[in-house]
């Protein structure tokens, strides 16, 4: 024996009841016995109760509402039921509207409609459901009966929410179904007093009548057929990776139903549960989907928890005072006087100093609350023993649900560790010692950030997103996005990522969306449908987005962007850029940025800062936090110098290699930054800074190699054209050199402090004299590495080498986020 209930929606319309129909004829061919419970059309309940308003309103219209009820009926009789069966079926339900009209004229006469009346206007709507989908299985010669549930379901006299009497209740299914093997079609929803008077089940009213009858007739299953894929590991519309719970336990879904999801209302299904039988969520809108088995104990979890579920609003309240620490009775009468006065409170929370005790209840309580509260405490609080009661608004709650937590350590860590780095901050939490259930406070601003991160690190084997930003989509920005493409496939297969660009800005256009911006065709897209580009714009809609995961990436070279990375990482968003200004400005503005980073959470990652993607600040980093001690840096730090004097020789001239090295994407957007030393100037600033030294960008001094003429050109062409005369200048420097043996190299020294910047020939046995493309090259000294130095060498500049760089800051902020 089984049990399948239908609800509003899968009888809400001519299509959805054909699917019903057949969904029945299959059950029938497999020839085990079963029994079917019907809701009313989806929104009919709805509809009558407001119909019933309006007539004790003495509001007329309500009768026109009714002909927009009985014609949805009717219709489904028109679209299923062969005509020449047509016409009873029609005086059946005209039969049962005549009756609802003439109630609700007693109603418009006396303007009253007590709880009782609503109770059989109500009952209508099941009625007529089962009574025309029962019509319509017997059109189809199946031996189907309409069972009217207030003949065997009996309450007590609340209306609106009947108590069931289950002696009697019990009896009379049993009686009933003993009488016919007729299938029986079952109004939900509805029952009767002993003395035959409409009564309703309340909330989950349906679902309460499967399982009541199912647990009479001791079923071995229920399936509640609905319009979703069973119960989900958290609302979709607010998770999109939400996927279905294949198995769960009566306890968990209990838990998941408290807090809004609105699948199942478990509380109803308690009679079933009592008896061990297996509830199936299953969609009518998919019928082949495996749905969710709802059991005494989850099959296999494949998770620490089984799902997520929110309160979207709700008001904390916390009252606190010195004169609460040892207290007796204070939770007493405080829980007392709010239960009196019908306040439920949703989640409660009391740290063992005893000084406060705060909970959360429905906003809309929250000013009654307050009142009711500051009576009871009147005399603590003008004594000063209560401060003053707090109420905060705005907020949300969200609990991480699962009969697995008792086993395994690690999930509240986990789960407060990403809402961390998330930025998202606790407001309050609690955890019952039943372990099944994790509740924490938030933001409500926070709530799908939150909602989304805590999904992704639960149930790891969906993919993770990370949401990039990436702003400046020049040689470094276009090259990092090619990366990405080329890189999708795999890091989704292998690592299970998925980078999202959320938002691109070029110079011209700057287009933001979550849903992602693809790297195949990012340019037609953010040329279409991009705005003007405003980097405050950006930023600020960013923010606004408060995606999870997000990613700033700066590939500009941009000198007013550095008051937009404090903004981010105050926002809990982390930075990662080749961009060195923000690094080489005032030291004061490189230790806030830092600062910010670490009290945030967040990550600020500008390895590319210095030898483009060689693992030089990571080095330097690993180091310092070992303990390590700094001696001497000595370095080539120009991947633009580096080629230059790795290729010029008497055969060739100066300008044209300056040209190449232009071309070949070594050089800054205005080649000057690298030859007149400011860009080396930065980058041995940074390194200075990175072992502790706290320079300022004036106390480097730079040996200049460029004459004034070249320097001081209006334009990077007029500098070309400069450069040009100054040739002899450039060969005669360069033949001396050679003619000793010795090599041209810029070199940057930081010792005791200083640091400097010079153009020295070096020879044969100097470490820096075997270089070639454009290599970088670091030596640092230090205590550990004192009599054999340690050297990173290789290419410090262009396009794959510096944009791979971003690339790796980007997964290492993806690992650390878990
Ligand atoms: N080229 C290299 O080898 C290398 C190596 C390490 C670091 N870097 C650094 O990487 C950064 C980018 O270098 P690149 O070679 O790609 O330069 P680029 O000139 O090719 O690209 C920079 C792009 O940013 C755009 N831009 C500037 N300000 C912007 C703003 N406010 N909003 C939107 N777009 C803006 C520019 O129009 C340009 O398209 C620079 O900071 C550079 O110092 C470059
Ligand atoms: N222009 C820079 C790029 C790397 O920062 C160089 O030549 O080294
Ligand atoms: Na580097």
């Amino acid at each position: 024996m089984k049990v399948l209930k239908f609800g509003g929606t899968s009888v809400g319309s001519v299509d959805s009841i054909k699917t019903v129909i057949r969904i029945l004829e299959e059950n029938l061919e497999k020839g085990e016995r079963f029994a079917v419970v019907f809701s009313a059309m989806g929104g009919v309940t709805n509809r009558l109760i407001e119909i019933g308003k309006m007539a004790s309103a003495g509001n007329a219209d309500y009768v026109e509402f009714l002909k927009g009820v009985e014609e949805r009926h009717f219709a489904v009789v028109r679209g299923l039921i062969p005509v020449k069966n047509q016409s009873s079926t029609f005086a059946a339900v005209r039969g049962l509207f005549n009756e609802l009209e003439d109630i609700l004229k007693g109603v418009s006469w006396i303007k009253e409609l007590s709880e009782r009346t609503l109770d059989l206007i109500m009952s209508f709507g099941e009625r007529l459901s089962t009574m025309v989908i029962t019509e319509i299985l017997k059109s189809k010669g199946l031996n189907a009966e309409f069972c009217d549930a207030r003949q065997i379901i009996h309450t007590n006299a609340t209306y609106g929410m009947g108590d069931v009497n289950f002696d009697i209740t019990n009896q009379q299914i049993l009686e009933y179904f003993a009488k016919t093997s007729a299938l029986q079609c079952v109004t939900g929803f509805i029952a009767s007093t002993a003395e035959g008077v409409t009564t309703t089940l309340g909330r989950g009213g349906s679902d309460y009548t499967a399982s009541i009858v199912a647990a009479a007739l001791d079923a071995r299953s229920i399936e509640i057929w609905t319009d979703v894929d069973g119960m989900m590991t958290a609302d979709p519309r607010k998770v999109a990776n939400a996927f279905t719970i294949p198995s769960i336990s009566y306890a968990e879904a209990m838990e998941l139903s408290h807090f809004g999801a609105k699948v199942i209302y478990p509380p109803s299904l308690q009679p079933a549960f009592a008896r061990n039988i297996t509830l199936k969520v299953l969609n009518t809108f998919n019928v082949d989907f495996e749905g969710t088995y709802v059991q005494k104990s989850a099959n296999g979890k494949e998770y620490a928890i089984t799902g997520i579920s929110s309160i979207d609003e709700i008001a904390l309240v916390n009252i606190q005072g010195s004169g609460m620490i040892g207290v007796a009775g204070i939770s007493g009468r405080l829980f007392t006087s709010l239960s009196n006065n019908a306040i439920s409170v949703i989640l409660i929370s009391q740290a063992s100093s005893e000084h406060s005790i705060c909970f959360s209840i429905d906003p809309k309580n929250a000013q009654r609350a307050s009142e009711v509260l500051e009576k009871e405490f009147a005399a603590e609080i003008n004594l000063g023993h209560i401060d003053s009661i707090v109420i905060e608004k705005n907020l949300s709650i969200i609990a991480i649900v699962g009969e697995g937590m008792k086993k395994s350590t690690g999930v509240s860590g986990k789960l407060f560790s990403v809402l961390g780095k998330n930025g998202i901050n606790v407001v309050a939490t609690a955890q019952g010692s039943s372990e099944l259930n994790i509740s924490v406070v938030i933001a409500k601003s926070d709530l799908s950030k939150a909602l989304n991160s805590i999904h992704g690190v639960f149930f790891q084997s969906e993919t993770r997103s990370l949401n990039l930003f990436i702003v400046g989509v020049g040689l470094i920005g276009g090259t990092l996005i090619e990366q990405i493409r080329n890189q999708t496939k795999y890091l989704r297969e292998e690592r299970l990522l998925n980078l999202n660009i959320a938002g691109l800005s070029n110079t011209k256009k700057m287009l933001l969306d979550p849903d992602g911006i693809k790297p195949e065709n990012w340019l037609a897209r953010v040329m279409d449908e991009g705005v003007k580009t405003s980097l405050p714009a950006f930023v600020q809609r960013m923010i606004e987005l408060n995606l999870p995961n997000s990613v700033f990436v700066d590939c500009t070279s941009d000198k007013d962007i550095v008051q937009y990375y404090h903004m981010l990482l105050d926002a809990s968003i982390s930075v990662v850029t080749p961009n060195k200004v923000a690094n080489s400005g005032s030291y004061s503005e490189y230790l806030s940025l830092q600062r910010t980073a670490l009290q945030r959470g967040v990550k600020f990652l500008y390895e590319t800062n210095v030898g483009a993607g060689l693992p030089i600040i990571n080095t330097i980093q690993g180091l310092m936090s070992s303990g390590d001690k700094f001696l001497k840096i000595e370095a080539i730090l120009s991947g633009t110098l580096s080629f230059i004097f790795n290729n010029f020789n008497s055969e060739n001239r100066f300008v044209d290699i300056v040209k190449e090295a232009k071309a070949k994407g070594f050089t800054e957007p205005d080649p000057r930054d690298d030859l007149s030393g400011a860009d080396v100037g930065r980058k041995i600033l940074i390194l200075a800074r990175e072992v502790g030294v706290p320079l300022e960008p004036e106390e480097i001094k730079i040996a200049q190699i460029l004459p004034g003429n070249c320097l001081n050109a209006p334009t990077v062409d007029a500098f070309f054209r400069e450069l040009e005369i100054s040739n002899p200048y450039f060969a005669e420097s360069q033949s001396n050199a050679e003619a000793n043996g010795m090599k041209l190299r810029y070199i940057a020294t930081l010792e005791n402090g200083k640091a400097s910047i010079e153009l020295k020939s070096v020879d044969s046995q100097h470490p820096f004299y075997t270089l070639s493309g454009s290599d970088n090259i670091v030596s640092f000294t230090t205590e550990r590495y004192k009599d054999r130095p340690l050297v990173i060498k290789g290419p410090g500049a262009g396009a794959e080498v510096t944009a791979s760089g971003v690339f790796a800051d980007i997964m290492s902020i993806s690992s650390y986020l878990g």
